[in-house]
């Protein structure tokens, strides 16, 4: 069995992707925002693309801005589930080869062979300056203050979990500051190729709570490699223990950050749909671009 639709729509945690096997026409970024819109076409957080489809199998993932991210955590969930349960893999423990990076995934089949759990080992993270992108910064900015206005530093730590995260610490979150100010961090310049944000708050000696500030999506219900990016700093700056639960809007992630910074990620996936774009999308998305 494979995928005969043109695409399924799943979620984790309320971040929606978009998975396909094929891309009708060239993937450009003005067809990939047009298919991510919310109301001219499909919707969703991001497309998830199936570019190898056997172990290690291959998956490319994009922003709905039209850029392309190295990881992402629900994004690999999403797509583990799909592997599974469309016949694309056969074990129940597979590899997936994105652009940050290889990682193993775990799925946890029903008697009916669905799966609405998945593990991932998301591979290990770092503060390494050139694997965060960092530009003019050469040590690891680990609780260093960045510059946002001339009254305005924030404290946080800058880390790769394959794919850019910038981690911060308050005592009572505040969506209006992330939503005013996720912007601005995600496009400073110390970040040229842009990053992740996460206000965090530490709720528990094994326990966090996040809002999340996606780059090229903005605010999202819930974000995996955020969590993991979260969860590592937290560890690291001894402020929880390992395993750490990751509190979001859209729901709970359990993360397990080792001594080495090896990260391993569990939580829920939901597929929402399966379906055909329509000749009216199709013909949209020909003329988008020319
Ligand atoms: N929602 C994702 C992260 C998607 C990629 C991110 N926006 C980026 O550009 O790095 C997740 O669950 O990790």
């Amino acid at each position: 069995m494979s995928l005969t639709r043109d695409f399924v729509k799943s979620h984790g945690l309320g971040n929606d992707y978009i998975v396909m096997t094929r891309f009708p026409g060239e993937m450009t970024p003005e067809r990939i925002r047009l298919v991510c819109d919310r109301n001219f076409g499909v919707g969703s957080d991001g497309i998830l693309l199936l570019t190898r489809a056997s172990e290690p199998f291959g998956l490319r993932i994009f922003n709905p801005d039209g850029s392309e991210a190295e990881k992402s955590g629900n994004g690999l969930r999403i797509f583990a589930k799909f592997l599974y349960e469309y016949g694309y893999a056969t074990n129940r423990l597979f590899r997936i080869q994105t652009l940050g990076g290889m990682v193993t995934a775990e799925v946890y089949p029903d008697a009916s062979n669905r799966v609405d759990r998945v593990k991932v080992d998301m591979g290990k993270a770092t503060v390494d300056p050139v694997s965060v992108g960092l530009a003019n910064w050469e040590k690891p900015f680990v609780e260093e203050l960045l510059e946002l206005a001339p009254d305005l530093r924030l404290k946080g730590t800058a880390i790769s979990v394959g794919n850019p995260h910038f981690v911060f610490f308050r005592e009572e979150l505040d969506e209006k500051f992330m939503r005013e100010w996720g912007p601005k961090i995600e496009n400073h310049p110390l970040f040229p190729k842009r990053i992740n944000t996460q206000m965090v708050r530490v709720t528990g000696p094994s326990e966090i709570e996040i809002r999340i500030w996606e780059r090229g999506a903005g605010w999202t219900l819930a974000s995996g490699s955020s969590s993991c990016a979260a969860a590592t700093v937290s560890v690291m700056l001894g402020k929880v223990r390992s395993p750490v639960r990751v509190r979001m809007p859209g729901g709970i992630l359990a993360i397990e950050v080792s001594p080495e910074q090896e990260i391993r990620m569990e939580g829920p996936v939901s597929e929402v749909m399966s379906g055909d774009f329509s000749p009216d999308l199709l013909a949209l998305l020909d003329s988008a671009g020319k």
